[in-house]
């Protein structure tokens, strides 16, 4: 239990740090306030919920990867090197896919609401 607990500790630090130093995913925490908000006073369906949801958990984990992978190049590559740039820009380019799909979903689901 306390070995559960510790690893709890070491992945909500992770976290953290992502949250401190990737200014990034601090523009994704405030879109996803705004989103919660619209959420809230449209008054979306469960089942409109859950792929908002999955599809914020999604560029979320893209974000926490890209900085895992940005961090792990720097390390293992300080200097430039192209299939160093390659991979960080490959990393990007998750993020990237994850945000385009949340923003699809998100139009899908709050465009009518205007209409
Ligand atoms: N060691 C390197 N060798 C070659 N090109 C690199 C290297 N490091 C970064 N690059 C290039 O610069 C781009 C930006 O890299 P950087 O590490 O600054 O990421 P970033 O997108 O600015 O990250 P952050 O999310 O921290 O702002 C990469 O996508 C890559 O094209």
């Amino acid at each position: 239990m306390r070995r559960l607990v510790k690893s709890f500790g070491y992945a909500l630090s992770g976290i953290t740090y992502t949250v401190k130093t990737q200014m990034n995913f601090r523009i994704h925490l405030a879109i996803i306030l705004l989103v919660g908000i619209a959420g809230w006073y449209f008054r979306l369906s469960a089942a409109e919920w859950v792929w908002i949801v999955l599809t914020i958990g999604l560029v979320l984990v893209a974000e926490l990867l890209n900085t895992a992978i940005e961090l792990l190049v720097d390390l293992v590559s300080p200097g430039f090197d192209v299939q160093a740039g390659r991979v960080k820009d490959i990393a990007a380019g998750a993020v990237l896919v994850a945000a385009g799909i949340s923003v699809v979903t998100g139009l899908i689901i709050f465009v009518p609401k205007f209409i």
